[in-house]
């Protein structure tokens, strides 16, 4: 069924950084169009696990990585595959919003410069991107104003605009909200509502209530390895495993 098409999945993956294995032997797959979250306690590999998508991994020259990762039917690691294009393919949102020091319109522009779309196409498209991100009323008066102007919120939401105006297929956020306050969450999470109709979205969050509130499929992670997948009402209320029901109850964390 189209609903539950997979878009990107990970099979046999093992990561380690120099001695210290992170991830173990990890299967895991993202269907289209679908909120994912990746919870579980700090330190088990949930951030790790996102940026082996996108090759984030490539400048770590302790880095090990093993297994196959595929977007469709795009191995992501090929031999002869560009990074820049897998990124433009998988973009990546981070815990920290993190524009460049530059204007609100550079910050979008940048991005479209550097993957070669022409200069008449990008007004339209960062006028576009603006409003897919819910930031264009607030800010198409001020689009040279330096982004760092912008509140938190609004920041992150640029960050967004950022990723979404080179129209990748999938988006990575890792813990976008965790620096915001509660009201500038919710409309983050709005915003993570609506894209995806257009896109395919993993999430990793701290926030039980976030998950559960955005999130269709859960993934909780233990010491490197996934514990438990499924639906998020399944795994919240219905968990198959006793360690995904004290974290998800809070008993450890
Ligand atoms: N570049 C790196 N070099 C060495 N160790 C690393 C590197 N990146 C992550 N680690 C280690 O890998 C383990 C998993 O970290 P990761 O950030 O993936 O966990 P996490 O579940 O996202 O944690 P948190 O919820 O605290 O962000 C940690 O022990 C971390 O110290």
């Amino acid at each position: 069924m189209d609903q539950e098409h997979i878009k990107l999945s990970a099979e046999g993956v093992n990561l380690s950084f120099g001695s210290k294995q992170v991830l173990k032997n990890i299967d895991i797959a993202f269907p289209e169009h679908q909120i994912t979250a990746l919870i579980g306690p700090s330190g088990c590999g949930k951030s790790s696990l996102l940026r082996a998508f996108n090759r984030m991994h490539d400048l770590s020259s302790n880095a090990r990585i093993e297994g196959k990762f595929n977007l469709e039917d795009q191995d992501l690691y090929e031999k002869n595959i560009s990074v820049t294009r897998v990124r433009s393919r998988i973009g990546m949102v981070f815990q920290k919003a993190n524009p460049f020091p530059k204007s609100i319109y550079e910050n979008i522009n940048y991005g479209l410069k550097i993957n070669g779309i022409p200069k008449d196409q990008r007004p339209g498209i960062i006028e576009k991107a603006l409003k897919e991100s819910y930031l264009w009323d607030e800010v198409k008066d001020e689009l040279h104003k330096p982004a760092i102007t912008l509140s938190g919120g609004q920041q992150q939401r640029l960050c967004i605009a950022r990723t979404v105006a080179l129209r990748p297929e999938v988006i990575l956020m890792d813990e976008p909200c965790s620096a915001l306050d509660p009201l500038s969450t919710l409309k983050i999470e709005d915003l993570i509502l609506k894209l995806k109709k257009k896109y395919t979205i993993v999430i990793v969050t701290h926030n039980m209530q976030q998950a559960q509130r955005i999130a269709d499929k859960t993934v909780f992670m233990y010491l490197g390895e996934i514990i438990e997948q499924g639906d998020t009402g399944d795994v919240f209320n219905n968990p198959k495993n006793e360690l995904t029901g004290n974290y998800v109850r809070g008993r450890f964390g």
